[in-house]
């Protein structure tokens, strides 16, 4: 049926920047979907970003991918979250258009030169010596190409539970890829089990929100793509509504707890340790007497109402009971159940760091499908899989992100390097470099290297380049600009600062104190300062402020980068080494690490192991060198 360099399986969230990173490259790509219903769907939560999330969006912006675009076409709400903790865990969230966010995200793919989309199920690939050549359709169509990437989401075997009914389903009453995921076991991949669920959704009109604490997004817009301002943005459009269980919904839910799928043995696949289903929560916290849950509109176009915080798969009727115990929800109409899904996916060990199976040359794989959970890690892993295939393609080196350099590193090297037992999530807490991982600083950690990867177009590079310069020529005015004297401790008293002095300070050195901010400075500030706008302000200000622990975290990377610049050859015999471990040989084997880094980083693999890979690489530059002196001489 036709001839592409890529073929990506899938049009959700990874598939979707999959298909565009490879088009944009220059690669013609194909993008299949079993149902174009489903492109970008998003099955549950209908928000974009969170805690650790937003960072996500953050950076795969700044490489040039699509998701923070089309957040900010399509939000009805915006917050940012954890303000009151420090700049390194502060992270954008935004309510979505869940509709118009799949139209607009569908559009951009349908305008992409380059990029074709079509319905389609896959069913099989067509493998020759080792390698992925093309994919086989339902209807018998082939299509031939140079590199397949696998974006399948939760609809592999996907298997619905709701209580004591289950049935093989992918989400939201779609078909499931039954016929691939037999292939895929066929081909002697390590497939897994995995879990998740959803929370009924409700009619709007049936709730008593004076019973509900209405939460408001934030005054002030931030946008999640840094092509974007704020203020031109548009506005926040709804309220969300809080409201909490209680002693009457535990009840209910203990009572029957037999009943669930999660508890009645039928479920045999992980579920997600941070989205615990409302049964995990009430019988895992006993001594909770009640657990919060937001009441979330799904757009502006439906009545239909999320309840976070309350998946399930209790059968229909105690859902009924169990909602209607809520405050605010006595009422309620559902209008779609809760539901439980399994999924098969595979062991990410199994994948290199350019997301590229091991076992199945140029064959990269994406999203839910290496075991990961979320809309935003899965469009992360789709962007760099999209590159990779695309460089693999052109005979270049991929791209491959350090943990130093973006939660996408942190992300990667978990899944590839760690494994996953269960769904994964991103998390702050899993970057040891959080204090440089910011979402405001991810244009500078990123777009050079979007740019040189062919990703960043000219017009966000000069913008990018424009704040770069406006920001450091900034911070070295405030660096060697001296607060005039006679006006210093009347303006530190009006701060409440009560540090008074008789000494010259430069404003670098005032903005270090913790109660002075950028924006008050401006009293005692000249007209050469220059106009900057809010995310310019926000990253002068972090930027001096947090210096000291920003310089500390720098001098540890330079450490790390040590041991991740020491390469192993990809060929290394782990077994014929003297003094590793017979579990590291095992571990190092199977996962086949690029750098000392990485291997340090593997479970099972201790530090003496390393110092031994550290002696023999020695040895193994030693012995090149003088075979290289014998060559010459000789
Ligand atoms: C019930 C439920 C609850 C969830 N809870 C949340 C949540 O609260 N928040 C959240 O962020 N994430 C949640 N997730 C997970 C979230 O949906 C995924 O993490 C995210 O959508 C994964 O993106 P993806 O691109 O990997 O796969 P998906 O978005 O699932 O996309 C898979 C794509 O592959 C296509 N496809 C599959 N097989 C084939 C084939 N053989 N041939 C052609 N096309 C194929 C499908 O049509 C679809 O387009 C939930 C998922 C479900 C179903
Ligand atoms: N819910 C599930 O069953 C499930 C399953 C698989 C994956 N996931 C993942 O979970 C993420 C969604 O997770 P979540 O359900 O924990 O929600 P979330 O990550 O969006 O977090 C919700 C939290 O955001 C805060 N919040 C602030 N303002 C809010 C508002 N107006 N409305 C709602 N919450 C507000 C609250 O602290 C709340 O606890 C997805 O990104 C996905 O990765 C969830």
């Amino acid at each position: 049926m036709g001839e592409y360099d890529v073929v990506v399986v899938g049009a959700g969230h990874a598939g979707c920047e999959a298909g565009l990173a490879a088009a944009r490259i220059g690669c013609e790509t194909l993008l299949l979907s079993m149902n174009l219903e489903s492109v970008a769907m998003m099955p549950c939560n209908p928000s974009i970003g969170g805690t650790g999330k937003g960072h996500l969006v953050c950076e795969i912006d700044a490489l040039g991918g699509e998701m923070g675009l089309n957040i900010d076409k399509t939000f009805i709400q915006s917050k940012m979250l954890n303000t009151s903790k420090g700049p390194a865990v502060h992270s954008l969230r935004a309510q979505a258009d869940k509709t118009r966010y799949h139209l607009e995200m569908k559009k951009t793919i349908e305008n992409e030169e380059r990029l074709s989309l079509k319905q389609a199920e896959v069913v099989d690939l067509i493998i020759d010596d080792g390698a992925v050549c093309g994919v086989v359709t339902r209807t018998n169509s082939i299509y031939l190409c140079k590199a397949v990437i696998m974006c399948t989401g939760t609809f592999l075997a996907g298997k619905v539970f709701i209580g004591e009914s289950a049935y093989y389903s992918g989400p939201s009453g779609l078909a499931p890829s039954m016929e691939l995921a037999d292939k895929l076991h066929e081909y002697g991949l390590p497939m897994r089990r995995f879990k998740t669920g959803t929370p009924a959704r409700m009619l709007a009109s049936t709730l008593d929100y004076d019973k509900m604490k209405q939460q408001d997004g934030d005054e002030e817009i931030i946008p999640f793509s840094f092509m974007n301002e704020g203020e031109k943005l548009g506005r926040n459009q709804i309220s969300c509504w809080l409201s909490y269980t209680n002693s009457d919904t535990h009840r209910i839910i203990l009572e029957n707890i037999e009943r669930s799928a999660m508890y009645s043995g039928n479920i045999v696949g992980v579920g997600p340790r941070y989205c615990p289903s409302i049964e995990d929560k009430v019988s895992r916290f006993k001594d909770r007497d009640r657990h919060q849950l937001f009441v979330e509109p799904e757009g502006l176009d439906t009545e239909e109402m999320y309840i976070q915080g309350m998946s399930s798969s209790l059968p229909e009727d105690i859902q009924e009971e169990f909602y209607h115990t809520i405050p605010g929800l006595e009422n309620a109409e559902i209008v779609r159940p809760a539901y439980a899904i399994e999924y098969d996916c595979v062991d990410p060990t199994t994948l290199k760091p350019s997301l590229e199976s091991k076992l199945i040359d140029n064959m990269f794989c994406a999203g839910q499908f290496n075991g990961s959970s979320g809309y935003e890690e899965a469009a992360a892993q789709g962007l760099i899989a999209g590159i990779n295939a695309a460089r693999k393609i052109n005979g270049e080196n991929p791209l491959v992100l350090g943990r130093n350099e973006a939660y996408i590193g942190v992300l990667i090297d978990d899944l590839v390097t760690k494994g996953t037992m269960e769904p994964y999530r991103i998390m702050t807490s899993r970057a040891e470099f959080r204090l440089i991982l910011r979402q405001d600083n991810a244009d500078r950690r990123l777009t050079e290297i979007g740019y040189e990867y062919g990703l960043v177009s000219d017009e966000r590079y000069s913008k990018f380049i424009t704040k770069k310069k406006l920001v450091d020529g900034e911070i070295e005015r405030l660096r060697n600009k001296y607060a005039e004297f006679s006006k210093l401790n009347e303006f530190l008293a009006s701060q409440g600062s009560h540090e008074a002095t008789n000494n010259n300070i430069t404003f670098y050195d005032l903005l270090r104190r913790p109660e002075i901010s950028y924006e008050a400075l401006k009293v005692i500030d000249d007209e050469t300062r220059p106009e900057l706008n809010r995310a310019e302000r926000y990253e002068v200000e972090v930027r001096i402020k947090y210096a000291g622990y920003i310089d500390k975290q720098l001098a540890q990377v330079e450490k790390m980068k040590k041991l991740e610049n020491k390469k192993l050859p990809e060929n290394i015999n782990y077994n014929v080494i003297n003094g590793l471990r017979l579990e590291a040989r095992q571990k190092l084997s199977e996962i086949n690490p690029i750098s000392i880094g990485q291997a340090s980083r593997i479970s099972g693999v201790s530090p003496a192991d390393i110092n031994v890979l550290l002696i023999y690489l020695e040895k193994e530059r030693r012995s090149n060198e003088r075979s290289e002196r014998n060559e010459y001489e000789g």
